[in-house]
């Protein structure tokens, strides 16, 4: 069974602790939406979906200090979108944290007339919802987008868009899994994907424990498995899709949707439609996070690079639509024209819930 990086029991977030695996399972407690901001800029949760599930419940730990305040319903909402502004000044390329952010703002003032523990009753189910929500909007998806990989194959992925990157199941592991399922034989390359080694530490560790077939290779290696015919698909995850279809994701998928294309291969994308930005022409104005130069210069307290060297730390690149195959969600696949394509599929009635 997949794992879960987020619970929420007893009025308390469990979340596992990214940056120590696979070396350390460790699970930590949050109480307080100040505590996950932190998470989140950390990388504790990392992920597209998994970060706006982790801000949602920052946002209705606020709700809760807030509702124990005697507050006036204007300055109460007023201080709760200060504090959803905190969590969402985190990190700034994955659209899903904003998206949550939204839609847990809405419900704010929807209900601002209840009284105020009702109020914020309201709001913590409704981070519950967006968290339960992903994991069917994952299985949806990975049936959708299983049908695309052949009966028996190599795909390779960049990053982690698995289980730990969601809710539950994963967006781009979540095809794998679908996949599987349906009785489909494939294994998975995985590249480590410096500088924070999500391929390496985390698709690695979380494909090996449900038992799937996965190969770790170094980033620089790719274009050789291509070359020698080794790799027949590849599925990546994303954290901002604007509405020509560019796809903003971890560093690297750029160049690997390049290699994909000089040798022919398919280069897929899976993600829902809370990463969908329709406000976004096209990719150029995607937002891309620079991260702190330790993560290249350094490995854990291991120093790679000499002390005072220049570093550039983008966490994200762009690919380009031209280079995208398809573009999987949970209510369909998008292919070329995606300006048309991806509009309709978020016309779409949800799939459950608000989504
Ligand atoms: C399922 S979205 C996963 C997406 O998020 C990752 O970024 P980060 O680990 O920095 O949060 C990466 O871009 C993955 O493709």
């Amino acid at each position: 069974m997949a794992i879960k990086p987020i619970l929420f029991e007893d009025g308390i977030c469990r979340m596992i602790d990214q940056r120590l695996l696979p070396a350390e399972e460790l699970w930590r407690d949050y109480r307080d939406d100040g505590a996950i901001a932190e998470a989140i800029r950390t990388m504790v949760v990392r992920g597209a979906p998994a970060i706006g599930i982790a801000a949602a419940y920052g946002a209705a730990f606020a709700a809760a200090a807030l509702a124990s305040q005697s507050l006036p319903v204007a300055e109460r909402l007023h201080q709760f979108r200060q504090r959803c502004q905190h969590l969402a000044a985190t990190r700034p390329t994955a659209v899903n944290l904003f998206w949550a952010l939204a839609r847990m703002e809405r419900l704010a003032e929807a209900t601002s007339a209840l009284a105020p523990l009702d109020w914020a009753a309201g709001l913590r189910q409704e981070a519950c919802r967006i968290d339960a929500e992903d994991e069917l909007i994952n299985r949806a998806m990975g049936r959708h987008g299983q049908a695309l990989l052949s009966q028996q194959g190599t795909v390779l992925t960049h990053c982690n868009a698995g289980a730990l990157a969601t809710g539950g199941y994963g967006t781009a592991l979540g095809v794998i899994r679908a996949a599987i399922e349906a009785g489909k034989q494939i294994d998975v390359v995985a590249d480590e994907t410096r500088p924070f080694w999500q391929g390496a530490r985390l698709t690695a560790w979380e494909l090996q424990r449900d038992g799937i077939d996965v190969t770790l290779i170094c980033d620089n290696m790719a274009g050789y498995l291509m070359q020698q015919g080794r790799i027949d698909a590849v599925i990546v995850g994303a954290d901002r899709i604007s509405a020509n279809g560019d796809v903003a994701n971890k560093i690297g998928t750029y160049s690997v949707a390049v290699l994909a294309q000089a040798h022919g291969i398919p280069f897929y994308v899976a993600a829902p439609r809370s990463t969908i930005d329709l406000s976004l022409a096209d990719g150029s104005a995607i937002p891309i996070e620079e991260r702190d130069p330790r993560e290249v210069t350094h490995c854990g307290n291991q120093q790679l690079a000499p002390a005072g060297v220049a570093v550039y730390n983008p966490a994200f690149d762009v690919t380009p639509a031209r280079l995208v195959s398809a573009i999987i969600t949970e209510v369909g696949v998008a292919r070329a024209d995606y300006r048309t394509q991806l509009a309709e599929l978020m016309a779409r009635p949800p799939l459950c819930g608000h989504v």
